[in-house]
């Protein structure tokens, strides 16, 4: 039996690193699919609307942080049991504010990413972003 098809919902993710390499993870919310994992911040595009102005809009919305310039870094389909989902990853070193945990969240900078569970899509982005910090 096949799953019925649907199309990915595109969803802004940014990946804030300082230039030591930490980069933020935050905790997802009570009440959303996969509550208590670990992800980078973002949510769903709108529609009408770019990538990197959702980007800017979720970083305002969850963190109070303005991000002011991000260069998209890699893209990631996965299918999950609630949505089958097509990730942005973006790159941002430029941005406004220290992270506010306006939806209640957690959220850690990281070096090498000690933080779980984290989103099974996300996953293999941790060993990309090791690549990239530590291997030039
Ligand atoms: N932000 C983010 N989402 C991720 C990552 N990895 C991953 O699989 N996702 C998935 C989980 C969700 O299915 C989807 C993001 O949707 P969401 O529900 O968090 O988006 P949102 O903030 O717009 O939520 P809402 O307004 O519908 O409550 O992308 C990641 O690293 N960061």
């Amino acid at each position: 039996m096949s799953l019925p098809a649907r199309s990915p919902i595109d969803v802004a993710v940014g990946i804030l690193m300082k230039p030591n390499g930490d980069v933020l993870l935050a905790q997802r919310p009570h009440g959303k699919p996969y509550a208590g994992y670990w992800e980078f911040p973002g949510g769903k595009v709108e529609p009408d609307e770019s990538i990197l102005d959702a980007l800017k809009r979720e970083f305002v919305e969850e963190l109070g942080m303005t991000v002011l310039a991000a260069e998209p870094w890699c893209g990631v389909e996965y299918v999950y049991p609630h949505a089958h989902v097509r990730l942005h990853f973006y790159i941002s070193r430029e941005w406004l504010g220290e992270p506010q945990s306006l939806e209640g969240q957690a959220f850690a900078w990281q070096g090498s990413v000690g933080v779980e569970p984290l989103l099974p899509a996300t996953i293999p982005l941790i060993e990309w972003l090791d690549r990239l910090r530590y291997l030039g």
